[in-house]
């Protein structure tokens, strides 16, 4: 369970990013955050594993006071919270193994680092997540050879293969067409039931967000405005969400592809 209670962070700068937010998510949700740019939706999500300090609140993750972790003790429990993000990170020029592999690094010696020596249950994970997002003929190609779908599947597989209990998705599908968004969307659907993983993604894209997502946050000046479920969102939340501006729609972009 994701639990924060009146949490806020201020940047360095003075900007408010987060104005106390409340906001509790059970094990195995599937939430879609949207708001305009600027909102607060990427230092709402990186707050959860600490990639951004919150400022004032209770951030609480699986009875783990996260406000209170360094060192040793972040690393562990990141280990329970993948990360994804809109330009994947993978290393292009490595076989998509490879990259999977890769996930298993902060947790291995170092000299198993620089031999790259990987035991046969980790490579055996590895290939496990690649068939779970339908790429295990993709195994031993390089990466810089597939689709962004296929890539942002090498990423999701990367994360899978490390057994999180929470997925944390920043603007997955930003750089996918509609066709490829969709399937990729679904991918984390299937993943969130079969799994039983709670999932968060940032998104721009209202459409797949209330298609896919069980369940909706909506951000605006850094502060919660809807927090509902999906097929409960109407055309007057949206223009509370987004101020009466349009937010991003599917067709846009089919019309721009
Ligand atoms: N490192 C930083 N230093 C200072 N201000 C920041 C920093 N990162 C974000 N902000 C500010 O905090 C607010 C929230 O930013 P955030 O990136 O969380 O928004 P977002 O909803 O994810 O936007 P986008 O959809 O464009 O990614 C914005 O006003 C932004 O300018």
């Amino acid at each position: 369970m994701i639990e924060m209670k009146g949490v806020s962070k201020r940047y360095d700068n003075g900007v408010l990013g987060l104005n106390n937010i409340d906001l509790r998510i059970e094990q195995g949700e599937f939430v879609g955050i949207i708001g305009l740019s600027g909102a607060g939706k990427s230092t709402l999500i990186r707050t959860i594993n600490k990639m951004i300090d919150t400022t004032a609140g209770e951030l609480v993750v699986n009875e783990v006071d996260v406000t209170q972790l360094k060192g040793k003790s972040l690393r562990q429990f990141r280990r329970q919270v993948g990360m994804i993000f809109q330009g994947f990170n993978l290393v292009t020029r490595a076989k998509v193994v490879t990259n999977v592999l890769n996930g298993f690094v902060p947790d291995l010696p170092f000299w198993r680092v620089l031999l790259g020596y990987f035991t046969k249950e980790e490579e055996l994970k590895a290939l496990a997540a690649l068939d779970r997002v339908g790429i295990l003929d993709k195994a031993f190609t390089r990466v810089d050879q597939l689709s962004g779908g296929q890539q942002q599947r090498v990423a999701l597989a990367r994360t899978l293969a490390q057994n999180p209990g929470i997925i944390l998705a920043d603007e997955p599908v930003a750089s996918l067409d509609p066709v490829t968004a969709a399937v990729v969307m679904n991918d984390f659907k299937k993943i969130n039931q079969a799994d039983n993983i709670s999932i968060l993604i940032n998104i721009h894209h209202v459409e797949l967000a209330l298609e896919y997502c069980d369940r909706i946050v909506g951000i605006r000046d850094g502060q919660i405005v809807y927090d509902g479920p999906s097929d409960q969102v109407t055309e007057s939340i949206l223009d509370q969400i987004y101020k009466g501006q349009k937010p991003d729609m599917v067709e846009e972009m089919v019309g721009e592809v």
